[in-house]
């Protein structure tokens, strides 16, 4: 049989400090200390927050030519180059999304310049995932405490009076009672701060325009446009674009590719502003400003078959035997830290992959031993596989923790289709007893979901009835893919 193998990279999984412990269950005791000491942190990472930032536009130009007779001739400014798009690319050459970035920045676009050129357009980026990630858009953090905030914000009692705003007076409408006090000059010096105040309004309405307009144009030196001219500038203004969908992928195909934040538009150089009016236009506009936004990276391998065990059934063991995958294999709990996807290649080159995972015990989902995180990676399989330790002291509840916590995590995932690898047969009369415990548990549970579920007994570690399991595992698969 030929073998080929897509391994995930060690983990630096965090394993969280967890003293949980509960009569039955494991406790992360020496066993899990002895793998945390034999393991190098590297970098399996299976959630990821990202910043995608896309390129600003570049800006146009102000330029003139000049030409012997004319020192100022036509206008010859050139455009400002497209900012940069930051795209998502799946990759099956990446397994993790351990070695990405935090923020991805695409490059601005270049400025235009003299004699109409154009200033180049900004490369894209890629974030480059592993496939089976899921990519989700999110409020930034600071939204996020913004948004906190706001709700905790006392709200304004519904039945709260409004003030009433009194009506401006107007020159014939002055208080007789006032009149009667004031003198003639009293009432020309408030008439003249009336006035002033009226002309400092405006002056200050001027400069907001005028700041509004300089954050779409570019003028030439010591110009500062009229009031007539902002108004047509107002009317250049280029419409916005539509905003973006909300990004939400999957992305299960290799080299799948999507924008996700479009880079800016360029300004124009300013023989875009000649016309009949303006004949030198000293303007030219800015570049669009590039976009943020915050991504949360999920990865979910997909695989045909996941293999779901407690800590020692032996997954890797069986694993390590079908594919010729690697993992490591001790007889301590929670050997597997991170999942490895291996691939079984039968004798007609036909092909299944198979993913391993760290073991899960009792209480799993409260964070117990390594927690039911890991059950992303099956979450996705077409079929499971429950590895039963025959030698272990209640194989018919070793099955049902299995499948409590496979429901605990998602709810029907224990209808998946799936097939009982009973494993370590090799261990005599115990086995046997424990595989009779362990067929009339299963039995009762195929009937009660109504599925079939047949347990095949194995030793893995003998390669013995192992071919057995593989091809039951392949009708399983194809029957499974068929109804899909
Ligand atoms: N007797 C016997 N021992 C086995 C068999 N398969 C695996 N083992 C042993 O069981 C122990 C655990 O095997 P692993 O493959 O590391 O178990 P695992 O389920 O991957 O364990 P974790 O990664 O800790 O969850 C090792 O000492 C294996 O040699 C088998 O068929 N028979
Ligand atoms: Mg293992």
């Amino acid at each position: 049989m030929k073998h080929v193998v897509r391994r995930f990279h060690a983990s630096n999984r965090i394993l969280a400090s967890n003293n949980v412990t509960q009569s039955g269950n494991f406790e992360r005791t020496q066993a899990t200390n002895h793998a945390r000491q034999e393991r190098k942190p590297s970098s399996f990472i299976d959630l990821k927050c990202v910043n995608a930032v896309s390129g600003a536009g570049g800006n146009g130009a102000i330029h003139f030519f000049k030409g012997l007779v004319n020192p100022i001739g036509p206008p010859c400014g050139g455009n400002g180059g497209r900012g940069g798009d930051v795209y998502v690319v799946a990759s099956k050459e990446v397994t993790s999304l351990g070695g990405l970035l935090n923020r991805y920045r695409a490059v601005n676009g270049g400025g235009g310049d003299r004699q109409n050129k154009h200033g180049r357009d900004a490369p894209s980026m890629e974030i480059v995932v592993p496939v089976g990630t899921l990519v989700r858009q999110v409020d930034s953090l600071q939204e996020i405490a913004l948004a906190k905030q706001m709700a905790m914000m006392p709200k304004e009692p519904e039945d709260a009076v409004p003030e009433q705003n009194a009506a401006p007076q107007t020159e014939d409408e002055v208080n007789p009672e006032i009149e009667e006090v004031l003198t003639e000059e009293e009432l020309e010096e408030i008439e003249a701060a009336t006035l002033a105040e009226q002309a400092k309004k405006r002056e200050l309405k001027k400069e907001r325009q005028l700041e509004f307009i300089q954050q779409h144009f570019i003028f030439r030196k010591d110009y500062v446009p009229h009031a007539d001219r902002i108004k047509l500038l107002r009317s250049r203004i280029p419409p916005r674009l539509p905003p973006q969908p909300t990004v939400h992928l999957d992305l299960s195909r290799d080299g799948e590719r999507h924008l996700i934040v479009r880079g800016g538009r360029g300004g124009f150089g300013n023989p875009h502003f000649s016309s009949n009016e303006i004949k030198g236009p000293g303007i030219a506009s800015r570049g669009e400003m590039g976009s943020s936004i915050w991504l949360e990276l999920e990865l979910k391998t997909i695989a045909d078959v996941g293999l779901v065990g407690l800590p020692n059934a032996g997954k890797s063991t069986f694993l390590s035997k079908v594919t010729n995958a690697t993992p490591k294999i001790a007889s301590y709990p929670f050997t597997t830290l991170n999942p490895y996807v291996g691939t079984i290649e039968y004798s007609d080159n036909h092909t299944i992959t198979i993913a391993d995972i760290p073991g899960l015990v009792a209480g799993a989902h409260l964070n117990v031993g390594l927690g039911h995180e890991f059950l992303r990676h099956v979450e996705r399989s077409t079929v499971l596989v429950y590895i039963i330790d025959l030698g272990a002291l209640d194989c018919a509840s070793d099955f049902r923790v299995l499948r409590n916590e496979l429901e605990r995590y998602q709810t029907g995932l224990t209808l998946k289709p799936s097939l009982v690898v009973a494993n370590k047969a090799d261990l005599g009369p115990v086995a046997k007893e424990n595989l009779a415990a362990l067929q009339k548990e299963v039995a009762a549970c195929a009937v009660a979901d109504g599925k079939e579920l047949v347990v095949i007994p194995v030793s893995a570690r003998d390669e013995k009835n192992v071919g057995v399991a593989l091809s039951h595992l392949r009708r399983l698969v194809a029957q499974t893919k068929k109804n899909e």
